[in-house]
Formats: structure tokens, C-alpha cells, sequence
């Protein structure tokens, strides 16, 4: 069984850092630190790197290595085998957009803390049979948004979440005001263009107005 207080604390030190967490899909290893420092220079430190790419292992050792100020962790963390990986790379935390019993496992036996996620109540209800209690909430807005994390806070209310997926400058704050709700996560302060272009001013304006989000 996991250590719920422990694995907590851990969580809750990551999602307090920052009201957003940026999703990163990286094309060129080049790219991470430029981005990694117009983002933590902005205000937000922690970063989730997608395991969807072929750069995405180096980049985190990158990241964790050479810009210490950030938190820097793994996304879309599928299996065991992807969580291991992660660890390896040095990241911070995992985290993925659901889960199954053999990540559970796999999770309760690493050192690396493992941010699950789900999208309905049975999934929490497995996730807390666990022991597990910080979630990512995916994909938040196709999955009932801020009325679907209301409803499960009746029920459910030692469960926390980053609710992700959908989720821009406009919609954030309704989120962040609901009392299940440590921070979102989201790709809106990455514009596909100003990546493409290597623009990291304009990346680092919408990463500072998202470092001011409040509920
Ligand atoms: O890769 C993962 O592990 C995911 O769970 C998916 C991401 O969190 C979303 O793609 C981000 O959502 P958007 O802000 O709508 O782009």
C-alpha cells in the first residue's frame, strides 16, 4: 500500500508551486532550455514534458541538470516501463493521463511520485483503493469540467486534483477557485507557432499572465 501522507506532501509541494503546471511536447532537444527558462523565468517552474516524443528523456535530464529553479517531470507516463524511464531522466514526478492497476503497482514500488489520472468517480474510487488521493482530472473540460470536480468533491472530498486538457487563460480561474483544486494544466501558453518560431518572448508573456491566475 502507499504511504498516502508521504506521497501527498510530495504532490502538494509540486502543486503549490505554481496555480499552472505547462504541458510540453518537445520537437527539438534545443528548444528545452530557451523554453524551460521563459517559463520558470515567468513564474512557472513546474514543467511536465510528454513522453511523446524522441526527445523528451534527454530534455528532462537537460532541464533537471541545468535549470535547478525548475520542477521538471513526465507526462504521458503509460506503463511501467515509462515511469521507470522517467526516473532514470531525473524527473521530479510523473505524471499520465489515466492509469491502470499495473501502473499502480509499479508506482507504490518507485521512488518517483506518480500524479494518476482520472476522468470519473469509479476511477477515484480505484485510485484511493490504492492509496492514492492528488490526481490529474483528464481531459477536464470533455470530461464535465469545473460541475464534474463539484459533484466528486461530495462524495470524494480528500481527493485533489490538476485538472488538464482544454483548459486556457479564460477557463483556469473557475477551476482554481474550487476548494479540490491545487492548479491546472495546460498547453495554451505554448502556442504552436511561436515553438515553431523559437518565440520565446511572446511564450513568456502568456506564462508570466498565467503565473497571475488566481481562483
Ligand atoms: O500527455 C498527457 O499525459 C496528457 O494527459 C495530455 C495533456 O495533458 C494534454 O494534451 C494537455 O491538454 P491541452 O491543454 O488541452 O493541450
Amino acid at each position: 500500500m502507499l504511504d498516502t501522507a508521504r506521497h501527498n506532501a510530495l504532490v502538494d509541494a509540486v502543486f503549490a508551486r505554481a496555480p499552472v503546471i505547462p504541458v510540453i511536447t518537445l520537437q527539438r532537444l534545443e528548444d528545452a532550455l530557451p523554453l524551460g527558462r521563459a517559463l520558470v523565468e515567468n513564474g512557472l517552474p513546474v514543467l511536465e514534458i510528454t513522453l511523446r516524443t524522441a526527445c523528451a528523456l534527454d530534455a528532462i535530464a537537460l532541464l533537471a541538470r541545468e535549470l535547478p529553479e525548475a520542477c521538471v517531470g513526465a507526462g504521458t507516463v503509460l506503463e511501467a516501463a515509462g515511469l521507470r524511464r522517467a526516473r532514470d531522466a531525473g524527473a521530479a514526478f510523473a505524471i499520465s493521463p489515466g492509469a491502470t492497476d499495473a501502473l499502480y503497482a509499479a508506482a507504490q514500488a518507485s521512488d518517483i511520485p506518480l500524479i494518476p489520472g482520472i476522468a470519473t468517480a469509479s476511477e477515484l474510487m480505484r485510485g484511493l483503493e490504492h492509496g492514492w488521493q492528488r490526481f490529474k482530472f483528464f481531459p477536464a473540460e470533455a470530461s464535465g469540467g469545473v460541475a464534474a470536480l463539484k459533484g466528486l468533491a461530495g462524495p470524494l472530498p480528500m481527493a485533489r486534483f490538476c485538472p488538464t486538457g482544454g483548459i486556457d487563460a479564460a477557463k483556469a480561474p473557475a477551476y482554481l477557485a474550487l476548494p479540490n483544486v491545487a492548479c491546472v494544466g495546460g498547453s495554451w501558453m505554448l502556442p504552436e507557432e511561436a515553438l515553431r518560431a523559437g518565440d520565446w518572448a511572446r511564450i513568456g508573456e502568456l506564462a508570466r499572465a498565467a503565473a497571475a491566475l488566481r481562483g
